[in-house]
């Protein structure tokens, strides 16, 4: 696809249809970390005049443990992920509650979607998420997103919501997606250092990658930093989703197309898949070694992998779960949903479909991960 200009980008987001606003922690809390209703009510203020111009709009909004910390009596926020945890628990309707209160001034409903890394990477939740949100924002509701923190768990956690907001955006087909933050943009070095320079625009962020220099949060406030914004900046453009990345406080002109923090184009034309949340939100459980033949096919991109074709299983999994596809030198090749438990793979290795089929039934001759679970890396 040609390249759009800069000016191109800020009017298609301008014109957006469906936008999808992310707002961090950072964003939303006060220096000492707790939830700053003032700020809150200034976003939702931002957001209420585009709703009002008639876009839709969904909010993923961080800020539950945030809200939670306070009213329970720590100091500050809590750095364990349990209690990190039981924190955004309380603090999610606390949060809610706020953000009901703010949009209902403008006779706005709100609905919550809490979601996990987990449950959305299989498809029957996919289309759910997919069917609830579209439903919601058919009611005139702005959703507001958040992970579920309660739910979980540590090495599935996206942790930030950057990431999870780019696949919401493509889940939802919006037309744009706006990062906000505590920066006005994004910077060629943490804007700590010395000479850091604001970039406007960003044509294609894939060529940026290796350009620039990015860390984690620069608070205590904040969890990914710039690495998994410019990750979410990266999923919205293969997506064909142009994303302005800027500070809260420019809500209103970022969602207006003016000049405000970075532009991302889209890299890629538009397109909504489920596989992209197999590349980007499953943490594989297991790994399924392939011989030359199965490594070659998959790497071609549209084959289904076959038990014929996988010499090894490594380490436990269900029916369901992410695993890595690797060839027989270590390499990943392709993260998919196996469709079979790893005890039962290991029964499987190196046959073909009708010994399947003759030694354990019907239901065995089918591919250990279908290609439409698979998704190269
Ligand atoms: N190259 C960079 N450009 C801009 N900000 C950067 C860069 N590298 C790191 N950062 C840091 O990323 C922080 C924003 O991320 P984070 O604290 O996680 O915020 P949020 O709560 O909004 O997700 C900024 O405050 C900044 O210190
Ligand atoms: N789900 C957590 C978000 C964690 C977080 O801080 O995210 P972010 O501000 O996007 O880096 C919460 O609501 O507190």
């Amino acid at each position: 696809m040609t390249t759009p200009s800069q000016a191109q980008v800020r009017s298609s987001v301008a014109q957006a249809k469906t936008v999808v606003v992310k707002v961090g922690s950072s964003s939303l809390t006060s220096s000492t970390g707790h939830l700053d209703v003032a700020r809150l009510n200034a976003l939702v203020a931002a957001l209420a005049e585009v709703r009002r111009m008639g876009a839709n709009v969904v909010l993923v909004s961080s800020g539950a443990i945030a809200a939670g910390f306070g009213p329970l009596g720590f100091d500050a926020r809590p750095a364990d992920v349990t209690t990190q945890q039981a924190t955004a628990s309380v603090g999610q309707g606390l949060l809610m509650a706020h953000y009901e209160a703010a949009f209902g001034r403008y006779g706005i409903r709100v609905g919550q979607i809490l979601i996990t890394a987990a449950d959305t990477i299989r498809s029957v939740q996919y289309r759910n998420a997919q069917r609830t949100l579209k439903r919601l924002l058919q009611l005139g509701v702005v959703p507001i997103v958040n992970e579920n923190d309660a739910l979980a768990s540590n090495e599935i956690r996206f942790g930030d919501n950057d990431r999870l907001s780019a696949l919401i955006a493509n889940l939802v087909r919006a037309d744009a997606l706006v990062l906000l933050t505590d920066v006005d943009g994004l910077y060629t070095a943490p804007p700590c250092e010395e000479g850091a320079k604001r970039l406007d625009y960003v044509p294609n962020v894939e060529k940026i990658l290796d350009k620039i220099r990015v860390s984690g949060s620069g608070s205590d406030l904040g969890t990914g930093g710039m690495v998994t914004k410019l990750e979410a900046a990266h999923v919205a453009a293969a997506s064909g989703i142009p994303t302005v990345l800027t500070k809260a406080e420019n809500a209103g002109p970022a969602m207006l197309g003016d000049p405000v923090g970075t532009a991302f184009a889209p890299i890629r034309h538009r397109g909504s898949s489920r596989r992209l949340w197999i590349g980007y939100a499953a943490a594989p459980r297991g790994e399924l070694i392939v011989d030359d033949g199965a490594a070659q096919a998959v790497r071609g991109g549209r084959a289904s992998l076959l038990a014929a074709g996988v010499v090894a299983v490594d380490r436990e999994f269900s029916a369901g779960d992410p695993v890595w596809i690797c060839d027989e030198e270590g390499n990943h090749l392709a993260k998919g949903l196996s469709s079979f438990d790893s005890e039962e793979i290991a029964q499987m290795l190196g046959k073909n479909t009708s010994e399947l089929k003759h030694e354990f039934g019907a239901e065995y001759a089918h591919p250990l991960v279908h290609r439409d679970n698979l998704v190269l890396v």
